[in-house]
């Protein structure tokens, strides 16, 4: 038997839209078994439990786990899984909710091919293969390495970089095309992203308040601009560059947390009119997520003692706080902020996962 455990993860954490991410201690967990007595398309069997069983799609064809290992086999000339294999999937990440439910699936699935195809890939390998899918590298780089990370992705020769933009629908088609194509599906270059680990400090956990509605990370990414003004990103680099230090201080500086984890600065022109400068990506996303302005301008480290920092987990819906204590007011505050949009939550209290995804064979 076959365990892989792949963590949750929150992503941009303010400022750091694409760039930052944080493994958090929800996990998707799958538990993969061999009996070559069954005989099935692909020689493969999937199940699923816990959240999203019924929206997930079982056809190893379809389904983002298997079709993403199918991928990564197929680039190693094997056509299709071991004879019998059986992926059960066990999720507790909700998905479309700013959780990096997909970022987990992805790194879940190259990690399967990994170890039914016996590849021996290296992590950076994997990362390599993961944003051949999923091409931010936030959320698949903390799945895979766990803890508080700065991704980045290389600049590539135009031959690599060419074979890196490749439309996911040829790396990954859905259905996934069965055994017989005999095509080799484009490999990803080498060496496309990397990361580095930031310190946290261990007082520091991580509120999420996750709202019943799904946001589809594609969609909340097609409302964002191409272009941005030059204060813009000063703005946010200048944040950037606080947030990696700050939050692996001992003791945090609330102050300093607060700030740096703005995607936003509120500027009082003379004139009394409230304009709003440095603006990357929670902005834009407003219409998406009723309630979002107002939610992440209504709380301080002053109006709420314990709060650290407030901002959209991912592409949203979720809204991650970071804090040291007083947690339940905290969440109570935004679960009564989305309550007055007519929007239900629940809410967690998590830590960082600092293991990021294992594979275990008994
Ligand atoms: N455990 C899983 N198994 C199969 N597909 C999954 C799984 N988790 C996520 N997905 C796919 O990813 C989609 C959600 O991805 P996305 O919109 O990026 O949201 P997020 O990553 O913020 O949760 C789901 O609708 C589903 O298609
Ligand atoms: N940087 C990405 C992160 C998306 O995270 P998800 O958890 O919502 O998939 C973005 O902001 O689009």
């Amino acid at each position: 038997m076959i365990t892989i455990k792949v963590p949750s993860s929150s992503a941009n954490i303010g400022p750091g839209f694409d760039v930052i991410g944080l493994a958090l201690s929800l996990f998707l967990e799958l538990t993969v078994t061999f009996d070559s007595t069954d005989q099935n398309p692909l020689n493969c069997t999937v199940s699923c439990e816990g959240l999203g069983a019924e929206e997930v799609s079982l056809d190893p064809e379809v389904n983002l786990i298997t079709r993403t290992a199918l991928y990564v086999l197929k680039c190693h000339n094997q056509r299709q899984f071991p004879k019998g294999t059986h992926v059960n999937i066990i999720n507790n990440i909700p998905l479309g909710r700013g959780l990096g439910s997909s970022g987990a699936a992805v790194v879940a699935g190259v990690s399967l091919g990994n170890e039914v195809g016996k590849l021996g890939l290296s992590k950076a390998r994997m990362l390599d293969y993961c944003l051949m899918i999923e091409r931010h590298p936030d959320n698949v780089a903390a799945a895979l390495y766990g803890g508080f990370i700065g991704t980045y992705l290389n600049e590539l020769d135009p031959e690599q970089a060419s074979r890196k933009e490749i439309p996911l629908s040829e790396v990954l088609p859905e259905p996934a095309g069965g055994v017989d194509t005999g095509l080799k599906p484009p490999e990803p270059p080498l060496n496309i992203g990397h990361y580095i680990r930031f310190r946290w400090a261990k007082e520091i956990k991580c509120i999420v308040i996750i709202p019943d509605f799904e946001v589809a990370t594609h969609k909340a990414r097609e409302v964002l601009p191409t272009h941005y003004p030059r204060a813009d990103v000063v703005f946010n680099m200048q944040r950037i560059a606080l947030l990696a230090t700050a939050l692996g201080e001992t003791p945090p500086d609330p102050d300093m947390i607060f700030e740096a984890m703005q995607d936003k600065g509120i500027y009082y022109a003379p004139s009394g009119h409230v304009v709003l400068t440095g603006v990357v990506h929670q902005p834009y996303r407003k219409g998406l997520i009723p309630g979002l302005t107002e939610i992440l301008l209504s709380m301080t480290p002053k109006s709420h003692p314990g709060l650290l920092g407030i901002c959209l987990s991912g592409a949203g819906p979720t809204i991650l706080a970071l804090a040291t204590g007083n947690f339940e007011s905290i969440a109570d505050h935004i679960l009564n902020d989305f309550k007055q949009q007519g929007i239900t939550c629940e809410w967690k209290l998590l830590e960082p996962a600092n293991d990021g995804m294992t594979a275990i064979t008994t």
